[in-house]
């Protein structure tokens, strides 16, 4: 045989490099009372990918993405068991500094909720509570951030303005700047774009695919033609639980479960 051969048998049985995974949750399970809103979810995020949380009204996508930054601990009536791994520390562990989760994983809502400030003090806010003091630095940071969240040409003659007066595109768009200042990890999406008109919720996909390059996005929506556009996997959730976690293209193309065909045929939900 010759070491041609023997080099590229090498190189073909070399297993593929496993892909990172920020977010490993492993047998979790959420109560609200009485209610199992999460039942047994086995979920791996990996990293620098737009991982797509879909499903049916009520079955628990924004309870999963307010686990991942320990949101849900504040409905007191809330249980949880199993693990949540993130980056292989165990943030249901009561030892685990919420506040560093809070750095690491920003959060993105449905409806845009600026503060009542200026645009520039919305992206200067959370550098501020990290201690930043330098308004030179802050400056960089803020032009940085509202560059990097595509709204920077808008409003960069009008920082001093209240966010307030912005239209609710450049609302999304300024909270992912806000988001983008504390340079987090992971960027958490609860339908960013449900409450915005179709021009602003195409800006903001084409930010989300952009942001994928810096970022691990987990993006919860209830719109399927979206989690097709953009992502890179679908979760299929329904009662809590995980129906189906697969790469997107398969998942919408060749679903394995009866019940994720049903979804996204649009047979319920
Ligand atoms: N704060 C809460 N207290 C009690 N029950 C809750 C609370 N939040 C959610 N639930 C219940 O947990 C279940 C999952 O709700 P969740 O909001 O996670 O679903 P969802 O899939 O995000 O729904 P939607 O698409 O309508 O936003 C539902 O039965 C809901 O009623």
């Amino acid at each position: 045989m010759s070491t041609a051969t023997l080099k590229k048998e090498r190189i073909e049985q070399t297993p593929q490099t496993e892909q990172n995974i920020v977010f490993n949750s492993k047998s979790l399970n959420l109560w609200y009372g009485e209610t199992h809103a999460l039942k047994d979810i086995n979920l791996a995020i990996p990293e620098k990918e737009i991982t797509a949380i879909i499903g049916p009204s009520g079955c628990g996508k924004s309870t999963y993405l307010k686990t991942l930054n320990r949101m849900v601990d504040l409905v007191p009536s809330v249980k949880t068991s199993g693990d949540i791994e993130y980056r292989n520390r165990n943030i249901l562990n009561k030892d685990f500094k919420v506040e560093e989760l809070r750095t690491r994983v920003g959060m993105v809502f449905q409806k845009p909720n600026p503060f009542p400030k200026s645009i520039y003090e919305n992206v200067a806010y959370g550098p501020k509570i990290h201690g930043i003091r330098s308004k030179k630095l802050l400056d960089e940071i803020v032009e940085k951030s509202l560059k990097d969240a595509y709204i920077w040409d808008e409003v960069k003659d009008r920082l001093k303005e209240n966010a307030y007066g912005l239209s609710g595109g450049q609302q999304q768009r300024l909270c992912i700047a806000r988001t983008l200042a504390i340079e987090p990890d992971v960027i958490l999406m609860d339908e960013p774009t449900s409450a915005l008109d179709p021009i602003s919720t195409l800006k903001v996909e084409e930010l989300v695919q952009k942001l994928k390059q810096d970022y691990s996005i987990v993006i919860v929506t209830h719109n399927m033609q979206q989690a097709a556009r953009i992502s890179d996997k679908t979760a299929f959730f329904l009662n809590g639980e995980v129906v189906e976690f697969n790469e997107t293209e398969t998942l919408f193309s060749n679903p394995t479960d009866q019940r994720t065909e049903d979804y996204i045929t649009g047979r319920f939900g």
